[in-house]
């Protein structure tokens, strides 16, 4: 078995006395990748808010390669190696691509090769071509892979993608996975939420689906999506 980077047990969170989260428990080992789905409203992205520090826990223990994460400043989390593509990306608009990478770029601390602007160049070439261009004057694909990239430049050891291909054209989400396939393949930790079950198991080795707050059922991400009944009980309409 591989070492845990990622353990979440018992946390509980909500807004403003509702609660939203009612003890969810998730675990991603060392180079490993997690799908996060479950139907709107079921509390993804409370769950991902919480574990950056941007929404404070109730209850529950967050545990990222050994360090207790509650109580800790979002900005403190972000640097132990947790990098956050949020959904909406946030992108600065009135920045150019290639100053919106370098806004919240980190050192590399992750025991991975460190990220530049070039190899997020590589990785999506149409950045490259995008480079002076403002925030505002890119289209939702390039919005995605300049989110990522900034993501990336923080040289995360866990990336999380909150939607990770909501409202993109075909060809741009298949970008997009492809690209998490390289990083998967390259020793980077994903948790990934999204609503395509067959292109999460593609690059996700394990699937935790939430209903009202809680982790309802969790296994490999290719069973699930191989299961048509598992499928349409937890996330058909
Ligand atoms: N800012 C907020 N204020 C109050 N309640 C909220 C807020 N954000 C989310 N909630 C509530 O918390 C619960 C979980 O929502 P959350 O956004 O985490 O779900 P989700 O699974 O990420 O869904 P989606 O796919 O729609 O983003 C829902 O009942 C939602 O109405």
């Amino acid at each position: 078995m591989s070492a845990t980077l990622l353990t979440i047990t018992g946390l509980t969170a909500g807004y403003g006395g509702t609660p939203a989260l009612f003890g969810v428990d998730l675990s991603v080992p060392m180079g490993g990748a997690l799908a996060l789905v479950g139907r709107n409203g079921m509390g993804k992205t409370t769950t991902l808010r919480a574990l950056m520090g941007l929404l404070p826990p109730s209850g529950g223990t967050l545990t990222f390669d050994g360090v207790a994460l509650r109580g800790l400043k979002p900005h403190r989390i972000a640097r132990l190696g947790l990098g956050l593509v949020p959904e909406g990306r946030q992108i600065f608009p009135t920045l150019t691509v290639e100053e919106n990478l370098v806004a919240t770029a980190t050192p590399g601390r992750s025991g991975l090769p460190p990220w530049t602007l070039e190899r997020v160049y590589g990785l999506f070439p149409r950045l490259a071509e995008r480079r002076r261009n403002y925030g505002n004057r890119l289209s939702g694909g390039e919005q995605q892979m300049l989110a990522i990239g900034r993501a990336l430049m923080t040289n995360p050891r866990l990336l999380i993608l909150d939607e990770a291909t909501e409202g993109l054209a075909p060809l741009i989400r298949a970008e997009i996975w492809a690209v998490l396939s390289v990083l998967k393949g390259e020793g980077l930790s994903l948790i990934v939420v999204d609503k395509h079950v067959s292109a999460l198991a593609g690059v996700c080795d394990q699937v935790a689906v939430m209903e009202k707050g809680r982790v309802v059922h969790s296994g490999p991400a290719a069973d699930f999506a191989g299961d048509a009944e598992l499928v349409g009980r937890f996330l058909g309409v």
